[in-house]
C-alpha cells in the first residue's frame, strides 16, 4: 500500500528529529497533523519535539491528546505519560503534583526498575536544546511562490531561510521586487514535503535542500507532479519545460498500457544517453542520489554488455559525425544518422531521435536535396512534436522547417554546396 502524504511527512519529521533538527521536525509533524489531526503517534512525536524545545505547555497538550487517541499501543501510552510528566514538572506546583501521577502510571505500565524520585530527577536534568526560533513558523510564512509555475527552492533572505520561488531568473527578479509573490499555502507546502529526499552526494543541506537536489529539473525547478516520475535509461515518456506556458510537461513516446509505469529520462544529450551502464549510474548517483535500477540497467550481465556496446557505438558514431563540409561527407553523415537512430531504437531509447534527424535535414538542405531534406525534416518534426508537444517552440520551429525545408532561416547553409542526391533512409 502506498504511504499517505501524512506518513511520508511524519517519516521526514523522524529523520529531522534524529538529526537534532527540532525546528524542522516540529513543522513536519505539524503538517502531518494537519492531514491526520487525530493521529496519536504524530501527537506523541510532536510532544517530544516540544520537550526538546522547552515548550512545556505544548508538550503537555500533545501528550494528553495522544493519550486520548484510540490508536496508540500500551508502550506508546507509557511514552506519552513519561513525556507529559516531564512537561508538567516544569509547569508550576500543580503541574509537579500531576507529574508524579503520570510517572507512577508510567512505572506501573513499564515495570521499569526506577523510582518516582529517579524519574523526577531525570526530568529536572533534561534542559532541552535551545533552538533559535528564527525557525520554521517564520521560515514557512516567508516562503513564496508564483502561482501556476513550477517551483524552485533557494536559500533566501534572511540568510539561511528557505524560499520557494519560480525558477526562471527573470521572474525571480520580478518576484524579488515583490509584485508577483504570495505566501505559499499549506497544501503546496505539504506537496513539497511529500517529495522524496534521496540525499545525493553534495546535496544542499537540510530537508528542503535534499528534496530540491533529488527532484528539481534543471530548467524548471520542482514540479509537484512531474517530480514523482521515475527515471529510465530506456524511457517511454519524455519531460520538458514549456517556457511560454511555464509548465513542465511529460509526453508519452509510445503506447503505454494501463497499469504500466511511466518513465522519463533524467539524463539527456548524446554523450550521456550514449554511455555505458556504469557511466550512467555514476552520473545519476551524483546528480540524484540513486543507483539506477531501470529495466536496461537491470538486464542480465550478458545483455548489459550488449546494451553497453550499442551505447558506446552510438557515442562513437556521434563523435564521428563530420562537423564541416557536408558536401564532401553527405552520404557518410546520412549513414551515421541512420545507424545511430537504429541503435537508439534497439536499446529501447525512444527519445531524442530528433537530435540526429535534424543533422540529416541540414546536410540534405545544404546540397539542395529537397526531397531528402523534407523526409528528415518530417522525422525531426514528428519527434519534436512527440517529445515537447505540438505547441512547443521546438515543434513550431521544426514545422516551419518541414514547410520550407530549404529555408535559410533554419539551415543557414541551404543550397550552399554542389547539388547531390542523398538517398539513405531509415
Ligand atoms: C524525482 S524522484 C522520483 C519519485 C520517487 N520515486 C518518489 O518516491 O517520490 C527521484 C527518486 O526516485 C528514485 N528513482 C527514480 N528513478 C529510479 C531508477 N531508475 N532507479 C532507482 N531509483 C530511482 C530515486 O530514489 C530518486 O532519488
Amino acid at each position: 500500500m502506498m504511504p499517505t502524504d501524512a506518513e511520508i511527512i511524519k517519516k521526514k519529521g523522524n529523520e529531522a528529529f534524529i538529526a537534532n533538527d527540532f525546528g524542522i521536525a516540529l513543522e513536519l509533524y505539524t503538517h502531518a497533523l494537519k492531514l491526520d489531526p487525530k493521529n496519536g503517534i504524530y501527537l506523541l512525536n510532536r510532544s517530544f519535539v516540544y520537550l526538546k524545545l522547552s515548550q512545556w505547555a505544548e508538550a503537555e497538550r500533545d501528550a494528553t491528546n495522544a493519550l486520548s487517541s484510540t490508536e496508540i499501543s500500551e508502550a506508546q501510552k507509557a511514552k506519552a505519560l513519561l513525556r507529559r510528566g516531564k512537561a508538567r514538572k516544569r509547569l508550576g506546583e500543580a503541574g509537579a503534583r500531576l507529574a508524579r501521577e503520570d510517572f507512577s502510571l508510567y512505572l506501573a505500565i513499564t515495570k521499569e526498575q526506577k523510582t518516582l524520585d529517579d524519574l523526577e530527577r531525570d526530568a529536572d536534568d533534561d534542559t532541552g536544546i535551545a533552538v533559535k526560533v528564527n525557525s520554521l513558523a517564520d521560515h514557512f510564512t516567508s516562503l513564496t511562490v508564483s502561482s501556476k509555475f513550477p517551483f524552485t527552492i533557494k536559500r533566501g533572505r534572511p540568510r539561511g531561510r528557505w524560499c520557494i520561488r519560480h525558477s526562471s531568473s527573470s521572474t525571480r527578479r520580478t518576484y524579488l521586487g515583490g509584485s508577483t509573490s504570495r505566501s505559499i499555502c499549506r497544501r503546496e507546502l505539504c506537496q513539497v514535503l511529500s517529495l522524496h529526499n534521496a540525499k545525493p552526494p553534495g546535496a544542499l543541506k537540510g530537508i528542503f535542500g535534499e528534496i530540491y537536489s533529488t527532484n528539481a529539473f534543471a530548467a524548471a525547478g520542482l514540479c509537484f507532479t512531474a517530480s514523482k516520475f521515475n527515471h529510465s535509461c530506456s524511457p517511454n515518456a519524455r519531460g520538458s519545460f514549456h517556457g511560454e506556458k511555464r509548465q513542465y510537461r511529460i509526453y508519452a513516446l509510445t503506447d503505454i498500457a494501463v497499469g504500466e509505469e511511466i518513465f522519463i529520462p533524467y539524463i539527456q544529450g548524446r554523450n550521456i544517453y550514449g554511455s555505458t551502464r556504469e557511466q550512467r549510474r555514476s552520473r545519476l548517483y551524483f546528480a540524484h542520489g540513486f543507483k539506477c535500477m531501470c529495466k536496461t540497467c537491470s538486464l542480465p550481465q550478458n545483455e548489459v554488455e550488449k546494451s553497453d556496446a550499442r551505447r558506446s557505438k552510438l557515442k562513437e558514431l556521434y563523435e564521428k559525425l563530420p562537423k564541416h563540409n557536408p558536401s564532401a561527407h553527405g552520404d557518410r553523415i546520412i549513414s551515421l544518422v541512420i545507424q545511430s537512430i537504429r541503435l537508439l531504437r534497439e536499446d529501447g531509447y525512444l527519445a531524442d531521435a530528433d537530435d540526429f534527424a535534424v543533422d540529416a535535414a541540414h546536410v540534405c538542405a545544404s546540397v539542395s536535396d529537397v526531397e531528402s531534406a523534407k523526409y528528415w525534416a518530417r522525422l525531426a518534426y514528428e519527434a519534436k512534436r512527440d517529445e515537447f508537444g505540438p505547441d512547443s517552440a521546438h515543434a513550431i520551429r521544426a514545422k516551419e522547417n518541414l514547410d520550407d525545408p530549404m529555408s535559410r532561416k533554419n539551415h543557414p547553409q541551404a543550397g550552399f554546396f554542389r547539388t547531390q542526391v542523398l538517398s539513405g533512409r531509415l
